[in-house]
């Protein structure tokens, strides 16, 4: 049997090659399992169980009999346990950062990065745990009240995808327990051990028994039990919008409550008034976090014509400098992509460019390094009929479009069915309102590229999503509201 490579830990325990289920780690019934390899190289890191429909049945009682007793806890005593499962996350920041980049890829920094994103919605909802108010409504009758009563959602199941292993999670599991709410997790399988350390550290916080369940395996089986489910009332997912689509097909007959964090496409607009430095800047964070493998990801350059050749040329220039490698090296800033069919789609976006009248500025192949390595990339020239302006790349490659007016911008930036996050460079103040007034998105940056933060709703619009995550918006997803006609008194 294929030996698993090292994984250095500094508190082995992290590492999990197990489910957690009603506070119990456990296999599959039928012993399989699935293997988790490191993108970078290939190398076999765990071996985790391949759970189904009935791993998750139990899953789902586990965390309906811990609600009991969790909803039932004052607020403040949530909000410790989610303060204290915080400082946990903090404490083990380093080999969770590992675990994230030796399953995911990304550069280490990166890692790390996501640890504190990841682990400021748990420090968010700590705080946010407290506030979940009701209201008292001037009686509109004689010898009425009228109450309006905030009660958690119920069991929640959380479906998370494999380019934030951490931050997917938290941003979905920390309103819901800190509202008293108890759940599932589906991690992707190409990044679990992320989600299991994070099951060992909600246990350490004191999290009880069954509130936290992580359920690994087969999507289908285990997503059909969770969506079958009447005890399940909410399902927060993120990943692609084809799959989130089936997914809110499957709620329906429960009529679930969902939230849906699906597929991008973000235009980043240039316009000839942008500082060029700061647009540079903003275009580098928001095309190669990840290695381009976000949804907020910029997926589209729109550069006024004005621009377009100095922009073009930095934009290169940067891209070119970038150093690519397995993420556990000094200096690496883009790492390699999840797996072959990434790849593949990020070749075949660049070959139809190309065949339809781009140039290659930068990159636009893979990387000599072989395997999942890919070359940072820049298009110039491309035409509006290219894939890579109506498909999401979901890669390091930038294809920039040319346009000549604000109306023919805002135009192309909304010629999409997706509505997730846009970006704009520019300096005018009444350009900067007209056009982010104009555009069709959840969220918008302006002269920024990197505008996830927990103190603010992440979501999309169209076929981005449905509802939003973080801020004092995302509580209200696992919250219900009852109202009491209290009379006779
Ligand atoms: N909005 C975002 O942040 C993300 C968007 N995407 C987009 O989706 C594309 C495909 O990426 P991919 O990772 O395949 O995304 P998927 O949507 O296929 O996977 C996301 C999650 O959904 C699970 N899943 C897949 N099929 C089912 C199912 N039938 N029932 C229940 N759960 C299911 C996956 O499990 P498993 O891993 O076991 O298959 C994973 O946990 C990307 O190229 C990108 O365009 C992808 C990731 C994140
Ligand atoms: O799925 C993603 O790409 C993440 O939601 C992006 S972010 O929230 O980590 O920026």
């Amino acid at each position: 049997m294929e030996e698993r490579a090292a994984l250095p830990l500094k508190d082995p325990e992290l590492l999990k090659q197990a489910m957690l289920i009603g506070g119990q780690w456990v296999g599959a019934d039928d012993g399989r399992t699935i293997d988790v390899r490191n993108p970078a190289t290939g190398a076999l890191l765990a071996r985790v169980p391949r759970g189904g429909a009935a791993e998750t049945g139990r899953a789902i009682e586990a965390a309906e009999k811990a609600m009991r007793g969790w909803r039932g806890a004052l607020a403040r005593e949530r909000s410790a346990v989610l303060r204290r499962l915080y400082e946990l996350m903090l404490e083990h920041a380093d080999d969770l950062a590992l675990l994230i980049t030796s399953e995911q890829g990304k550069p280490l920094a990166e890692g790390r990065g996501e640890v504190l994103y990841a682990a400021s919605f748990i420090e968010w909802f700590a705080e946010e745990a407290k506030r979940a108010y009701g209201d008292i409504i001037p009686q509109n009758m004689h010898g009425r009240r009228i109450l309006v009563q905030k009660a958690p959602v119920g069991v929640f199941a959380a479906i998370t995808p494999w380019n934030f292993p951490a931050a997917m999670i938290t941003r979905k599991a920390g309103p819901g327990w800190a509202v008293g709410c108890a759940g599932v997790i589906k991690p992707a399988s190409q990044t679990p051990l992320t989600a299991l350390a994070l099951g060992v550290l909600a246990e350490r916080a004191g999290l009880p028994a069954g509130v936290c369940n992580v359920v690994t395996g087969s999507a289908g089986e285990i997503g059909g039990a969770l969506t079958a489910s009447p005890v399940v009332r909410k399902l927060s997912f993120t990943g692609s919008t084809e799959i989130g689509a089936l997914l809110l097909e499957q709620c329906a007959p429960t009529i679930k409550r969902t939230s849906m964090e699906l597929g991008g496409n973000a235009p980043f607009i240039v316009f000839d008034d942008a500082d060029l430095e700061t647009a540079v800047a903003a275009a580098m964070v928001a095309k190669y976090r990840n290695s381009g493998q976000s949804c907020v990801g910029a997926n589209r350059f729109l550069v006024q014509a004005g621009i377009y050749d100095r922009f073009a040329a930095r934009l290169a220039g940067e891209s070119a400098r970038l150093r690519v490698g397995d993420g556990t090296e000094a200096d690496v800033a883009v790492g390699p992509l999840i797996d072959d069919k990434a790849v593949r789609k990020v070749e075949e976006h660049i070959a139809d460019a190309v065949a339809k009248g781009a140039c290659v500025a930068a990159g636009g192949a893979r990387h000599e390094r072989g395997g999942l390595f890919f070359q940072p990339t820049v298009l110039t020239g491309v035409p509006r009929d290219a894939a890579i302006f109506s498909e999401e790349t979901f890669g390091p490659v930038a294809p920039l479009f040319r346009f000549d007016t604000e109306e023919e911008a805002i135009a192309l930036a909304n010629d999409t069915p997706f509505g997730l996050a846009a970006y704009l460079c520019a300096r005018d103040a009444g350009r900067i309102f007209r056009v982010t007034e104009a555009l069709e998105f959840g969220m918008i940056g302006v002269n920024e590229g990197l505008i996830s933060t927990e103190v603010a709703p992440f979501g999309g619009v169209k076929a981005s999503g449905l509802g939003r995550e973080g801020s004092r918006y995302g509580i209200e997803e696992y919250l219900e509201t009852k109202y009491v006609a209290l009379g006779g008194i």
